[in-house]
């Protein structure tokens, strides 16, 4: 029973469908693995250190045909998605291994939900085909309401805001405020807002068409505590929440079925597997850290696809940390570093490690490390969790500002930065380091998340899926 898997070509999406693909390795199922030749290049090391099953994973790769070493950012790639060479690749695949003499074809196509050329490929080549979203079911709830949003005036068609302190509607139970200053496809320009938000509608509408979409997030996640969920629910309830209901209530409007599944990493590989990485780990920071007191180290990561915060909050963040004494790792690509002081690097390298790239799952693991200043991405977020961190929040982009609400007016696990002045950066750190609450709370939420419970719930969510998986592909043989 092969799976093809059609992660989006980004490191935040490549991580999670990995650890889905080997996920579904115990159901019997053979996973390939689809990216493209640049992400396959540099992630093939990482999968084969991982062991025998990551290995069991096949890895296959498409081109994208943008040119190689050139840059790819979020249109660039939109456009490689959408002009159908791509999809022309993917239909030859599924052909080949559907002539495959051994085993029944292929039985299932799981695609990200940021790639949906691929859902149309799934379709016309008759595979069963799941999305996947690598984030919040309440994010994904933010975008599949676009059609609700424009109807009540909260944005125009064009995605604008009508008025930016607009709360949004309640989209799902106990939702902490958002206001249409969050939804995610605000990001640059108006030109860029609106291709953006032009990418999500298309997004949403083939999106319409799945009828599992798997989650790589909790079932609870708008709780604060253990005991407001039926711990036996694997689907979660996808219907509109009351006040964005249609008047003609149709079953089929409610599809997909919404699996949370996550976090995955607590169902694949060992749970201190490092992540197939694009870039070189810069991993001396790790002895380093192994000399530094217990919870005195601040990470600072913002993430690998976002746009840079700007030259002047790089400089205020850069002599803030300075200015606070504190040991810090700081992991800052070459290309966003304009901004950093003259020297800056040197001056504190006693003390500060700036990197290109980190090892961020094992730096988090460390018990030297006492907060992470974050974007607020989705797997940073639930890698924090997992390794209870207490978080420093500075949203940029995306799906970050809702990330944010419920890390800061949900879960309470961490504080909110609105710039990195020297005072504000220390008062925030100092309530994130030494809040012993907020200590409780991160290690109550990663046991309620990725407790033993927890991953038995994620395996029974999986098994639910595969087990309605099963039933479609036994009604159409
Ligand atoms: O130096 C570094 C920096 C990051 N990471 C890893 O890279 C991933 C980063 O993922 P995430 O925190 O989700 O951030 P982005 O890469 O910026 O992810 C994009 O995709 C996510 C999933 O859709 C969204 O939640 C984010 O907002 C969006 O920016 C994590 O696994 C990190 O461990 C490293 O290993 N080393």
């Amino acid at each position: 029973m092969k799976v093809i898997l059609v992660p989006y070509p980004a490191q935040g999406h490549v991580t999670p469908m990995l650890q889905l693909a080997v996920a579904l390795l115990p159901s019997g199922f053979e996973p390939v693995l689809v990216t493209l030749e640049h992400i396959h290049r540099r992630i093939k090391p990482d999968i084969e250190q991982m062991g025998h099953v990551a290995s069991m994973v096949k890895c296959v790769v498409l081109q994208d045909g943008l040119e190689s070493g050139g840059a790819r950012d979020f249109f660039a790639i939109e456009a490689a998605m959408e002009d159908g060479s791509m999809a022309v690749q993917l239909e030859r695949l599924v052909s080949k291994l559907d002539d495959c003499e051994n085993g029944e074809g292929v039985v299932l196509m799981v695609v990200d939900v940021l790639a949906s050329w691929a859902m149309e490929v799934g379709h016309r080549c008759g595979v069963p085909t799941a999305g996947f979203w690598v984030a919040m079911i309440a994010t994904y709830q933010v975008v599949a309401a676009i059609p609700d949003l424009v109807r009540h005036g909260v944005i125009s068609y064009s995605g604008t805001p009508r008025h930016k302190e607009t709360k949004l509607p309640c989209l799902v139970p106990n939702q902490p405020t958002l206001t249409a200053e969050d939804l995610p496809w605000l990001i640059g320009s108006t030109s860029c807002r609106k291709g953006r938000f032009k990418f999500w509608t298309r997004t949403m509408d083939r999106c319409r068409s799945l009828r599992w979409l798997l989650v790589n997030s909790f079932p609870e996640e708008h709780c604060t505590a253990y005991n407001n969920i039926e711990l036996n629910e694997y689907v979660v309830d996808n219907r509109p929440h009351v006040n964005t209901k249609n008047n003609n209530d149709n079953e089929d409007d409610y599809y997909p079925m919404v699996f949370p599944v996550g976090p995955l990493s607590k169902l694949a590989v060992a749970p201190t597997a490092r992540n197939p990485s694009f870039w070189e780990e810069e991993r001396t920071c790790l002895d380093w850290l192994d000399q530094q007191d217990p919870g005195s180290v601040i990470y600072v990561s913002f993430g690998s696809w976002v746009s840079p915060i700007g030259e002047d909050n790089m400089r205020s963040l850069a002599l803030s940390l300075e200015a606070s004494g504190r040991p810090f790792i700081w992991a800052l690509s070459p290309t966003w570093r304009d901004g950093l002081p003259n020297g800056y690097i040197e001056r504190v390298a006693n003390r500060g490690k700036v990197v290109p790239w980190a090892p961020q799952l094992e730096i988090l693991q460390n018990d030297a490390v006492g907060c992470f200043v974050t974007h607020c991405g989705w797997n940073s977020t639930m890698e924090a969790i997992q390794c209870k961190k207490r978080l420093v929040c500075y949203p940029v982009a995306g799906d970050q500002f809702v990330n944010c609400k419920y890390i800061v007016e949900v879960w309470k696990i961490g504080v909110r930065i609105d710039g990195f002045e020297e005072k504000e950066i220390e008062e925030c750190l100092r309530e994130a380091m030494e809040d012993k609450e907020m200590g409780r709370r991160v290690r109550e939420l990663c046991e309620r998340t990725m407790g033993e419970e927890a991953r038995l719930r994620l395996v029974k969510s999986l098994r639910g899926f595969t087990d309605d998986l099963h039933k479609i592909i036994a009604e159409d043989s």
